[in-house]
């Protein structure tokens, strides 16, 4: 465990209990920062997040306020390297063998009590924990609001007959039953709904969101504005406040100068490529931290792009090598990056995506439009909404259409990153109009702030 300093002037003792995933790690730590740097409560406000001795080793080098500790349990879970090969799995070992542990390492922590437990809300065994320990807890939802009330409202789903539907007969059938979630075709909903991938864990998942009831405050890592007809549906079905605390990604870290070089020669070699870059000119790709499209897919995508002969900064540890034209000066190919600092370069000019929420939000938050090519649970939702209810994106394929050949990839390219189109024009006038919502509401006085602090009071860890 690490030390801290500051337990003896603490009057505020947050516990925070993240899924072990990249996706849901990020978001609440980027929340942790975001409460214990914001002064006045700097002074008194400990943060203690709880990871695996795996996860330690990722974060422990991060810079972080001295009031956020990292604390362990030992690895019982499998390795986040190679997850996917076994996804269930991983999830399962997730809701049944880290509790334990947490559950020791609360009983050494009592001091300070805490004032609350944030937890993400699929790793459902905390409400218990923290209910039976007389802590409040406030769950930590890491997707978007619109997925959570399709979750909630499991009942409207299955009397719709809109659960386990074969997608070639009902793909098309309208959603429009889910309070203040826009109209939807039955092929945007989350894809375990549709799809035998991911339906094994299905129901542990849904158990986390209806124990949502029982813990005391929710969270929502969304942008208020973004999605106010759900989250007004939402709070009148809950005893207790929401927070729309979103967007919940690491916009502190970003200066004036983010938007080109700011450190000259100490920058990773990528941002000195962008720099070369013109404004506006490159594609960022980047198709997620775990799971890949097929590998047929995926040659027809590395032949698309490079056929193209626009400019692209492209994140992945796939395999691209069997391209010929591999190597070209068009494009840079790297294993990762630090993506919000990316895609805030004045060289990005637009961002192909898996529509995870985090990337949907960090693309959101550059102002940048974007093209969706989701795989899997909440991105086809995502992907949605990105296309038709903010009109910031195109698709790259539907759901439901089979593989997208190398011409319709190079065609769509070309269009997408052309400035002068009008179709495209109109869609980056919205872009950036939806980046300054977004960055407006983490401002002094914003949605997103004004929840945060509202949160913090409500937990007592106001000055005392
Ligand atoms: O080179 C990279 C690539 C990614 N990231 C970061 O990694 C995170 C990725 O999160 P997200 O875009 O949400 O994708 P996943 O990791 O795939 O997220 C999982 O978790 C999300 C939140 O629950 C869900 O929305 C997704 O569907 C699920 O796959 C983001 O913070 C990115 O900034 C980097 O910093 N560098």
């Amino acid at each position: 465990m690490e030390p801290s300093s500051l337990e003896p002037t603490v009057t505020c003792h947050v516990v925070a209990m993240p899924f072990p995933g990249r996706g849901h790690v990020n978001p609440l730590m980027n929340f942790c920062k975001l409460i214990a740097a914001s002064p006045p409560r700097n002074t008194n406000t400990l943060i203690t997040f709880i990871v695996t001795e795996e996860w330690y080793g990722f974060l422990s080098s991060d810079p972080r306020p001295a009031n956020i500790r990292l604390v362990t349990v030992p690895n019982v879970i499998p390795s986040e390297i190679g997850r996917a090969k076994d996804w269930p799995g991983f999830i399962r070992a997730a809701l049944t063998k880290l509790q334990a542990p947490v559950e020791q390492l609360l009983d050494r922590l009592e001091q300070p009590k805490p004032n609350v437990i944030v937890h993400d809300t699929y790793l459902k065994w905390m409400v218990g924990v923290g209910n039976r320990r007389n802590i409040p807890v406030a769950s930590f939802w890491t997707q978007s609001a619109t997925v959570f009330s399709i979750f909630h409202h499991l009942d409207l789903v299955l009397q719709n007959g809109h659960f386990n539907f074969n997608l070639a007969e009902k793909g098309k059938e309208q959603v429009n039953y889910i309070p203040g979630v826009p109209e939807m075709r039955t092929s945007d909903l989350p894809t375990p709904f549709f799809s035998a991938r991911g339906q094994e864990v299905l129901d542990d998942c849904l158990e986390g969101v209806s124990l949502v009831s029982k813990a005391q405050f929710l969270l929502f890592t969304s942008t208020y504005e973004l999605e106010a007809s759900v989250i007004d549906a939402l709070g009148k079905e809950f005893a207790f406040p929401i927070y729309s605390i979103g967007p919940a990604i690491p916009c502190f870290n970003l200066n004036g100068n983010a938007a080109t070089n700011a450190g000259g020669g100490d920058e990773p070699e990528y941002v000195q490529w962008l720099d070369a870059q013109p404004t506006n000119s490159v594609l960022y790709i980047s198709q997620g931290s775990f799971l890949s499209v097929s590998s047929s897919q995926l040659d027809e995508i590395v032949a698309g792009v490079h056929d193209s002969g626009i400019r692209f900064f492209w994140v992945t540890r796939e395999d691209t090598s069997h391209d010929p034209k591999r190597g070209d000066t068009k494009g840079i190919i790297v294993p990762w990056c630090d993506q919000l600092r990316v895609l805030s370069h004045n060289s990005i000019g637009g961002f192909w995506s898996h529509c995870g929420w985090n990337s949907t939000k960090e693309g959101i938050f550059s102002g940048l439009p974007m093209l969706g090519l989701p795989i899997f649970w909440d991105q086809t939702t995502n992907a949605k909404q990105i296309v038709e209810d903010w009109k910031i994106g195109w698709r790259v394929k539907k759901v439901d259409e089979s593989l997208i050949t190398r011409q319709e990839i190079t065609r769509l390219l070309q269009k997408f990153m052309d400035l002068e189109s009008d179709e495209g024009r109109e869609m980056r006038r919205r872009a950036k109009e939806l980046q300054v919502i977004c960055q407006q509401a983490t401002e002094k006085g914003g949605s997103s702030k004004s929840a945060i602090d509202a949160f913090m009071e409500d937990i007592s860890c106001h000055i005392r």
